[in-house]
């Protein structure tokens, strides 16, 4: 039996995709006037579709979602909706800048104006090109999976006042603090933290022990903690199905509390272990500020890659944290024909030639790479 020409209209615009979450945005946010908001939200997925064309418009969506569900949380005590300026892309520092500059900013959130210099320096693309054949690219070593809606809940703003805050510090002995530093020194997430900031996060770490199937995070549920695995196994479990098993060294619990959602996924202990956890509040101050900022300066420029298309923001984020910018210089060789591949590269931006040396030594000149191109890896 053929599919209906509606049903194939559907089905081929994804158009159910497209309405649930229009709808679940509108009965998450619950907006004075959904007329406005609607309007507000198609005109910055035209402006999206025009600047990135070849990316899809359930992507572009997704990522306009996910940008007012961040600037919500930290407007908790607004009932305001997020103003186009939230939208513009990370990638795009300048045009970021002029807008900001244009606009005096009412809904800057107190963390965006204390960093203001430092996010620009972030947003800015890493490099300037000299000619059209310099190179950068990002080498990527890790990833993994995580599907997820985001839903929004209240929380407190990145960054409370120094009267707010009250640092936590949990007494622990050297010991403890040695087991902390090695279940933290390969993690992603404790890589780019300063000194001060890894202190106050290790300060503030309590020890939990759990035994064989204790549900430690239900999916769903409000973000209290973030967890770093010291010792044992722990299944991720997302709508039933196990999607990760975490272990020593491994973390969970960060979505939840870096994007103000519900638990993305329950995570349960497969045999008895023991973690570090660290409070939603240090988290945010610390680990927050500083992965933030690099997930959303490549969330987008991800986004743009055939080979990712496929994946959605958690995944990408993930990506992101791994990521490392490498600058070439015009003709410096990246990878060398016959050597062993250490990394996978994106191109940024961009160009680089590709040859092949043949058996009798001929080199021939392959189709160029350019940027959202990769290579390398095995
Ligand atoms: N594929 C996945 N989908 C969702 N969560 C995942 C996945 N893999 C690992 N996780 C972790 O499981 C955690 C569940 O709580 P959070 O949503 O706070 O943060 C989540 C991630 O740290």
């Amino acid at each position: 039996m053929s599919a209906s020409p509606d049903s194939e209209y559907i089905a081929q615009h994804r158009l159910n995709v497209f309405f649930e979450k229009l709808n679940s945005t509108l009965m998450m946010y619950k907006p004075e006037n959904p007329l406005t908001f609607l309007t507000d939200c198609f005109n910055i997925l035209k402006t999206k579709a025009e600047n990135q064309p070849d990316v899809d418009y359930l992507v572009h969506l997704q990522d306009y979602l996910d940008t007012i569900a961040l600037e919500s949380s930290d407007h908790s005590n607004s009932a305001t909706i997020p103003s186009i300026l939230t939208t513009i892309p990370a990638v795009d520092g300048e045009a970021a800048k002029r807008k900001r500059d244009e606009n005096e900013t009412p809904v800057e959130s107190q963390d965006e104006i204390e960093s203001t210099e430092e996010a620009d320096a972030f947003s800015e693309p890493p490099h300037k090109l000299s000619s059209r054949f310099q190179r950068t690219q990002l080498s990527v070593n890790a990833a993994y999976t995580n599907r997820g809606r985001r839903g929004s809940v209240s929380a407190e703003s990145i960054k409370p006042t120094e009267q707010e805050y009250q640092r936590v510090v949990v007494p622990k002995s050297d010991e403890a603090r040695m087991r902390i530093a090695s279940a933290t020194s390969s993690n992603l997430l404790f890589r780019n933290l300063e000194p001060d900031q890894k202190r106050e996060v290790v300060d503030g770490m309590f020890e939990r022990k759990v035994s064989e199937g204790e549900v430690v995070i239900q999916q769903g549920d409000e973000g209290d903690n973030f967890y770093v695995v010291d010792q044992g196994l722990f299944d991720v479990i997302k709508n039933g199905v196990k999607v990760i098993q975490v272990s020593a060294g491994g973390s969970f619990g960060e979505l939840a509390l870096m994007y103000n959602t519900p638990r993305a996924a329950s995570v349960k202990a497969v045999t008895s272990g023991i973690l570090w956890g660290v409070d939603r509040v240090t988290f945010r101050r610390s680990i927050t500020n500083n992965t933030f900022r690099k997930r959303k300066m490549y969330e987008s420029f991800l986004k743009t890659v055939p080979i990712l298309h496929t994946l959605e923001t958690a995944e990408v984020v993930k990506i992101a944290d791994a990521l490392e910018p490498a600058e070439y210089e015009d003709g410096e060789t990246i990878i060398e024909q016959g050597t062993v591949g250490n990394y996978f590269y994106i191109i940024e931006s961009g160009e680089a030639h590709v040859t092949q040396i043949d058996e009798m030594e001929n080199e021939h000149e392959l189709p160029g790479l350019k940027a959202g191109n990769y290579f390398g890896g095995k």
